[in-house]
């Protein structure tokens, strides 16, 4: 069951459309990221459920009761900031007491509760610290103690890990999730960082300029994007235009050549579409090795001629770009111990499952051939 609505919400500045026509239903216990580009229209959303914004159309429930035009601080709401934004004379103890001592709780009820949250967030020695003794990484995870201590229902976090450095990022990304998880909060996180949204979400909402584009588990939004923005914002992905030849038979004309895929029940032949293979779906052979001529006939996978230009070690794997014999550059991923197999220049023979293809209806022209795929 849903705990907070947000219904056909709409935000103007002015001549500008932040926020146009969103709905969102949140259950309880959820962590739900916000994750689109730039000026999507993220931070707006968030601000508009903290009640630092009013919408301009719709209405925002929670545990049932409607809360549009209720102020911020009479919201059960935490907030979190990309800037931490703690109080600079305060010790670590007196920021997270902060919000108890405004609801006039008893003294020994607050120190109980600092005490608590300290070791909630790994800093139980820190608390009679000031921010600028602490480092990014504990000053955040002091705002996050902070923003609990009220005990909200819903945690908001706008970007809480920019400001930090990569290895920070990941530890406290674990470490909110695991909080989150901890006290069972409701939790909606805005980020530009499709890794970390990846990472840390139950659902993620992909926004492209003010509306939601698609709203899944990370898993579907990865391997099952609903839309091209949506397959291009997350991930990286070869793309081929295309035409389909067969809907039924899943295949699909690339200049000369077929691209087999799954059936695509949802597109008509002769429909341009737009073909998506993730990097890491595709293999590698050498082209005159007897693996590659062997496995030519056996399979429906798809297989591309070309060379490699550049390899790049990225540390879990090495990434390759080979540019197709009709001048088409086409990138795998490659496992490390395979990859020792294959250097600058080599000719290979590169290889993806129909299944690994995402069929998209596209408006785009279909160019001419570009792409050489062999037919199984
Ligand atoms: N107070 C405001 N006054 C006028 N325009 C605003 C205001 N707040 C946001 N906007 C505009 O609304 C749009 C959405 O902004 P928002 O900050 O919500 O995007 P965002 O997705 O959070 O971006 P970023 O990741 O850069 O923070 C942008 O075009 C922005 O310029």
């Amino acid at each position: 069951m849903s705990f907070l609505d947000l219904a056909n919400i709409t935000k103007t500045f002015g001549p500008t459309t932040a926020v146009e026509h969103i709905d969102l239903s949140i259950k309880q216990g959820e962590f739900l990221t916000l994750l689109g580009p730039s000026g999507c229209g993220k931070t707006t959303v968030l601000r508009m459920i903290a009640g630092f914004e009013t919408p301009t159309m719709g209405t925002i429930t929670l545990d049932g009761e409607d809360i549009t035009h209720r102020q911020a601080s009479k919201r059960p709401m935490g907030m979190i900031f990309q800037s931490y934004a703690l109080f600079p004379h305060l010790t670590a103890s007196q920021n997270i007491a902060f919000g108890m001592q405004i609801k006039k709780l008893p003294g020994t009820r607050i120190r109980q509760r600092c005490a608590e949250l300290l070791e909630l967030v790994g800093l139980g020695e820190v608390g009679s610290r000031y921010p600028h003794q602490l480092s990014g990484g504990q000053q955040q995870r002091i705002a996050i103690a902070r923003a609990l201590a009220v005990e909200p229902k819903v945690l908001l976090l706008d970007e809480p890990l920019s400001a930090l450095d990569a290895i920070v990022r990941v530890s406290l990304r674990n470490e909110i999730r695991r909080i989150q998880q901890q006290l069972m909060m409701t939790a909606i996180y805005v980020t530009h960082d499709q890794e970390e949204a990846l990472a840390i979400s139950d659902r993620i909402a992909i926004m492209t300029k003010g509306r939601i584009e698609q709203i899944d588990q990370p898993e579907q939004i990865y391997n099952h994007p609903q839309s091209i923005f949506t397959a291009t914002f997350v991930g990286t992905s070869n793309q081929f235009d295309g035409m389909v030849a067969s809907a039924a038979q899943g295949r699909c004309k690339v200049g000369d050549y077929d691209i087999f895929t799954p059936p695509l029940t949802h597109l008509n032949n002769g429909a341009p579409v737009l073909i998506m293979v993730r990097p890491e779906e595709v293999s590698l052979l050498a082209a005159t090795s007897e693996e590659a001529a062997h496995s030519k006939g056996d399979t429906k996978d798809n297989r591309i001629m070309g060379s490699i230009k550049l390899r790049t070690f990225l540390g879990p794997f090495t990434r390759f770009h080979v540019h197709s014999n009709e001048h088409t550059t086409l990138i795998a991923d490659i496992p490390n111990y395979l990859a020792k197999r294959f250097t600058v220049g080599q000719s290979v023979l590169l290889s993806f499952a129909p299944d690994a293809c995402q069929v998209f209806a596209s408006d785009r022209r279909t160019v001419p051939s570009q792409v050489p795929v062999e037919p199984a």
